[in-house]
């Protein structure tokens, strides 16, 4: 589980996450909507550590990883998906997954992420850079799985990916959930995918969180209307 406290980050002096806190348990997808600019990026960064805080702390499994670089985060079972995948386009698909699995020590790919993926192993031997908008979202996805993580970071995974890959993908965080004992926090501005995945959707707003929902008693006209406006 996830557990953020009071936290806060700034680029120089300029304070863009005002003092948030969260605490996402095992087994639970947490959508985290807003618009541009709102701080979705900013907060994802820090907590996978490539943006300093600038105050509170972060926790994975009672473990304070606030001052811990990045990649020891992962080793402490943070994975992150960027937005825009950034996925090694020079590599092929296997070694782009080969890359995540260091930190798990796994020697083979498991072969629960090419069932998730089926893709991915068609097109193991191809370079990434040649791969589609979907499939390059999905071999993001296999590469942070394969670092075994208790919480699994994805920004805006739907951003430029056509609707019926759209549809694939939350089939594909749904079977994850299911499959792992693992904490799930999506940073998205698309309502229909968050409802098909999310437990619970947060709001945020230039860098506060303003209002919060489970996904069963969310009122869609309001969380649209923040993302509108
Ligand atoms: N490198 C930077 N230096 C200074 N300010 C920044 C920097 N990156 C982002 N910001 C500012 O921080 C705020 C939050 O931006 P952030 O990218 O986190 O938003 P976002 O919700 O992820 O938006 P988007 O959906 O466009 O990615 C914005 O006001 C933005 O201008």
């Amino acid at each position: 589980m996830l557990n953020v406290s009071n936290l806060k980050v700034s680029y120089g002096q300029s304070e863009v996450i005002h003092g948030l806190d969260f605490t996402v348990p095992k087994n639970e997808t947490l959508a985290v909507m807003g618009r541009n600019g709102m701080g979705k990026t900013t907060l994802f960064k820090s907590l996978i550590g490539v943006l300093p805080l600038s105050g509170g702390s972060i926790s994975v499994d009672g473990t304070d990883v606030s001052d811990m670089e990045s990649h020891k985060r992962v080793e402490n079972g943070i994975a992150y998906v960027p937005q825009g995948r950034m996925i090694f386009p020079s590599l092929t698909v296997q070694e782009n997954i080969e890359t995540g699995m260091e930190v798990s020590g796994l020697k083979k790919i498991p072969d629960d992420i090419y069932a998730l993926f089926p893709v991915l192993r068609e097109m193991r031997k191809r370079k990434g850079g040649n791969l589609s908008g979907g499939q390059q979202q999905q071999l993001a996805i296999a590469r942070a799985l394969v670092t075994n993580p208790k919480v699994l970071l994805l920004d805006e995974p739907t951003e430029g990916i056509q609707p019926s890959i759209i549809k694939d993908i939350a089939n594909v965080l749904n079977e994850i959930k299911k499959m792992r004992d693992i904490t799930i926090i999506v940073s998205e501005q698309v309502l229909s995918f968050t409802m098909a995945v999310a437990d619970r959707i947060i709001v945020i707003d230039k860098g506060n969180f303003i209002h919060e929902d489970l996904r069963d008693d969310v009122d869609t006209d309001k969380i649209k209307k923040y993302l509108s406006v």
